[in-house]
């Protein structure tokens, strides 16, 4: 049985450890939800009951839409970040609204900070899961395909530190 059909690069980022760096040192965390710390740059976009607000894009995360852009053939309009302060902080199955994305995009997913791995599991068949390490400086780009036909989560992970993730997306204005 083969696995959801994304594309996985783990050594995306040239100098993760300054993207981190600056993540932690430039952003405003947002606190309204419970689960994790959250920020959004870019239009403005709901993502899961929040509402946030239009946030110019920095030129450390335009940078990163370019990359995006000449490796997936999209530009984003948006980065919405999690913060998971440890590996108590997790992210239940779900998949994406993909009805709010640019037609034929899907999301791209930067990660740094510790690994975790991100979870699959199919909706067809819920026995049939998968799982990939999403390491420091990682690209995970899934499909409107895989967003239809997989449930994705970041389960808890025992004694891990602090994580980011960056995803981008092209929303439709
Ligand atoms: O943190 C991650 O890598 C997953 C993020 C995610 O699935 C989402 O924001 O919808
Ligand atoms: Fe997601």
């Amino acid at each position: 049985m083969s696995g959801p059909p994304i594309h996985l690069d783990p050594a995306f980022i040239a100098s993760p450890d300054a993207l981190l760096e600056w993540l932690r040192s430039a952003v405003t965390w947002d606190e309204r939800m419970r689960a994790r710390k959250t920020a959004s740059f870019g239009v403005p976009y709901d993502y899961s009951q929040i509402a946030y607000e239009a946030v110019p894009i920095p030129p450390e995360l335009e940078v990163l839409c370019g990359r995006i852009e000449a490796t997936l053939g999209f530009r984003p309009n948006n980065c919405l970040l999690n913060h998971y302060a440890d590996g108590a902080s997790s992210m239940g199955f779900h998949s994406d609204d993909i009805a709010a994305l640019a037609p034929g995009t899907g999301v791209a997913i930067v990660s740094v900070g510790a690994t975790r791995s991100i979870a699959y599991r199919s909706k067809a068949d819920s026995s049939l899961r998968f799982h990939y390490p999403l390491s420091h400086g990682s690209l995970l780009y899934m499909s409107d395909a895989v967003q239809r036909e997989w449930l994705h989560a970041i389960p808890k992970a025992e004694g891990v530190g602090e994580r980011i993730s960056l995803t981008f997306r092209a929303i439709l204005k």
